[in-house]
């Protein structure tokens, strides 16, 4: 229980059905086991991911007065710009030590959610740099079909129809995230967070990390293993909204980042997520007599308001208004 399976998702863009079965086993023992896989052979080309990283440095580079133009604290549907110590993973640990760029579905202003005031909905606020809103748009599109792809793979073990998924992500509030983690200085502050411990509240994220290395995964013993950077990998992980709809079958499995030492680090989270008004229950092939569910049923968007608010402190204070 050392070190994190990595799964070939090639088979999964071809048409033999027997190899797409063959990875959907490798899945589903991957998110038994930990919740947490890297995996290889995807469509996302290394000449996008260094487009992307490129232009994340060049925005975290920024002053920060140009950075707070887009400041997701004055937001109340999450898009923008989050200074250092703005989000705070571990209660019981300081603020974060990373600035991040949040952005989803850009929703136009006469979208009817967002004339609605629907949480979560209206349109992304992109930092004003050259060539960055066509890419950025194009990426997030890109990753939201890939975590489908998975998506879709992971309904034949759960025993639900093959769509069950795709219904459920039209106008999708999945995250699009930039984050940027300054170095610390010395080793005597191993422990400082780049980001606390804890679960993530979705339904699968998936992650491309730079060299830096310092993403750490507990495993079923407790113990805090590393997840290093692996070349033309993401590492995958389920968040709570998946392990709520397979009632734990599948887990959300704790991490952190701890600062890298001496270097930067840069990386980059696609949280996905489904409509805000999807439930979020028991499937029916992961509950019976001896399992009945644990969770009450709630909704995408229910449930992630109060996960912000947990971590967010500005969060509490927009609903105490
Ligand atoms: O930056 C990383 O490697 C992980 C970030 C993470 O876990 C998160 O943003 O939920
Ligand atoms: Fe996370």
């Amino acid at each position: 229980m050392n070190s994190l399976p990595i799964i070939d998702i090639s088979p999964l863009y071809g048409d033999a059905p027997s190899a797409w079965q063959s990875v959907a086993n490798q899945i589903d023992q991957a998110c038994r086991q930990w919740g947490f896989f890297y995996i290889k052979g995807h469509p996302i080309s290394p000449a996008r991911i260094t487009q992307v990283l490129d232009q994340a440095q060049r925005f975290f580079r920024l002053p920060v007065a140009e950075k707070l133009k887009i400041d997701i604290t004055q937001t109340r549907h999450h898009r923008g710009y989050g200074a250092v110590a703005t989000e705070q993973l571990d209660p019981a640990k300081p603020s974060d030590l990373k600035e991040t760029f949040d952005m989803g579905l850009h929703l136009p202003a006469d979208h009817p959610d967002v004339l609605a005031h629907k949480p979560l909905r209206g349109p992304n606020r992109h930092p004003d740099l050259a060539g960055w809103e066509p890419l950025m748009e194009q990426h997030y599109r890109d990753m939201q079909a890939l975590a489908q792809t998975l998506l879709r793979a992971m309904t034949l073990a759960l025993g639900i129809e093959r769509d069950f998924f795709d219904t459920r992500f039209t106008e999708p509030v999945s995250v699009l995230r930039l984050i940027h983690y300054p170095p610390r200085h010395t080793a005597s502050s191993a422990e400082q967070q780049g980001a606390g411990a804890h679960t993530d509240y979705g339904c699968i994220t998936l992650l491309y990390q730079d060299a830096a290395g310092g993403l750490q995964v507990r495993n079923v013993n407790g113990q805090w293993i590393d997840a290093p950077p692996i070349d033309g990998t993401f590492v995958v992980n389920l968040g709570d909204m998946m392990a709520r709809w397979s009632n734990d079958r599948y887990l959300s499995t704790p991490h952190r980042v701890i600062s890298p030492l001496g270097v930067d680090r840069y990386s980059m989270p696609f949280f996905a997520e489904p409509h805000p008004d999807t439930l979020i229950q028991c499937l029916p092939g992961c509950q019976d007599e001896g399992h009945p569910p644990k969770y009450p049923t709630t909704t995408c968007a229910e449930f992630l308001l109060s996960r912000f608010a947990d971590t967010y402190a500005y969060r509490r204070e927009q609903q105490a208004v």
